[in-house]
């Protein structure tokens, strides 16, 4: 679908008519739920994650039928400051990789039985240096929030976003940095694995950035602007999308979170509609998901995005459906209740 903006007050306007979960739907799946032949809450999280997935699809018995994974791919001005292990030409070649077949996210977007898709993103033109001018211009921002808002299926019952963009853990936290205040290094992690002087660097880098633009950061949509890139930006259209559409959203790490933080910080209640699925291993992701109020699924040590973390969960949010949604109730089983 066309995305409902072509400029940034467009984007903003998007935050005053943000639909609701089903209220009803909830009590319905809340009512069914009190019944299952199995003690009161012990599905524990599984049964909160339920009502959640049925709030949003406003169906008290729902089923998941077609998740949609997409990968948005970026590249960044400040790649060219060594912050990452890896040369920024990896970006275009992990695209190839999608493409083929080849990646970790390509595996578990099968096993999850999702759709996937890549978007690139202008990999040729990389976004400005932020140590130096912002990373993007409005209309910059502008085509990578439409882009990311435009990828969302319609018919998608569950949305999962990723990345791939050599130094994004960058300008993630300088995004969350720039959105929750803290210092560089309260924010800056390994990345692909970033360690010793180069992760000093790194921080610096940060630093520098946070320097540039603090006269800017108020507003989370600069914050965004001058210190992401094009797949955080699109990350966020494609979120937002989602909540407009009802469909409810599973996050991936440090990136993606840093990414949907930016909608909660232009609404707080802009992101209910999502839950996270893990949390990476990479160090203030937990502290960027305390901001959000939001408990991960999976805990596993993965530090890799393209959100792989998030697809995981989707298996997840499938038993806590198939529960719902399939399980027999005392009367139907004819089982004693306590
Ligand atoms: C082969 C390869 C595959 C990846 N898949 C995701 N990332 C991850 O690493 C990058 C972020 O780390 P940094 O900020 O240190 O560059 C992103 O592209 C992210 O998706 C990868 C990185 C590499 C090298
Ligand atoms: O948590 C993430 O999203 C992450 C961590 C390290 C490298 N790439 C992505």
């Amino acid at each position: 679908m066309q995305a409902p903006f072509t400029s940034l007050d467009g984007f903003r306007a998007v935050f005053n008519a943000l639909p609701q979960r089903d209220a009803s739907a909830v009590q319905t799946a809340i009512a069914r739920n009190e019944q299952l032949t199995k003690p009161k809450g012990s599905l524990g999280q599984l049964e909160d994650l339920g009502f959640w997935y049925a709030g949003w699809r406003g169906d008290g018995r729902p089923s998941l039928e077609r998740p949609q994974v997409v990968i948005f791919a970026g590249n960044h001005g400040i790649a060219a400051r060594g912050v990452s292990a890896f040369p920024p030409e990896v970006t275009v070649q992990m695209v190839a990789n999608f493409r083929a077949g080849g990646a970790a996210i390509n595996q578990l977007s099968r096993v999850a039985g999702a759709a996937m898709s890549v978007v690139e993103l202008d990999l040729d033109r990389p976004t400005a240096d932020f140590t130096k001018a912002p990373a993007m211009t409005e209309a910059e921002l502008v085509a990578a929030l439409a882009a990311g808002w435009e990828a969302v299926d319609d018919d998608a019952d569950l949305l999962v976003v990723g990345e791939m963009g050599i130094g994004n853990t960058t300008a993630a936290a300088a995004v969350a940095a720039g959105l929750f205040g803290g210092s560089a290094a309260d924010w800056t992690g390994c990345g692909t694995g970033v360690v010793g002087d180069a992760l000093a660097g790194k921080t610096r880098v940060v630093a520098e950035g946070l320097a540039l633009h603090a006269e800017h950061l108020a507003d989370p949509v600069e914050v965004l602007r001058r210190l992401g890139g094009r797949e955080l930006a699109a990350m966020a259209g494609a979120i937002l999308r989602a909540r407009a559409g009802r469909i409810p959203v599973i996050l991936d790490g440090f990136i993606c979170t840093a990414s949907a933080a930016v909608l909660a910080r232009i609404a707080p209640h802009a992101l209910d509609h999502a839950v996270a699925g893990h949390v990476s291993a990479e160090g203030a992701h937990r502290a960027l998901l305390d901001r959000l109020g939001k408990e991960p699924l999976l805990n596993l040590g993965l530090r890799l995005g393209e959100a792989t973390g998030a697809v995981l969960a989707i298996g997840v949010l499938r038993g806590a459906l198939a529960c719902l949604s399939g399980m027999a109730t005392f009367a139907e089983a004819g089982v004693s209740k306590g």
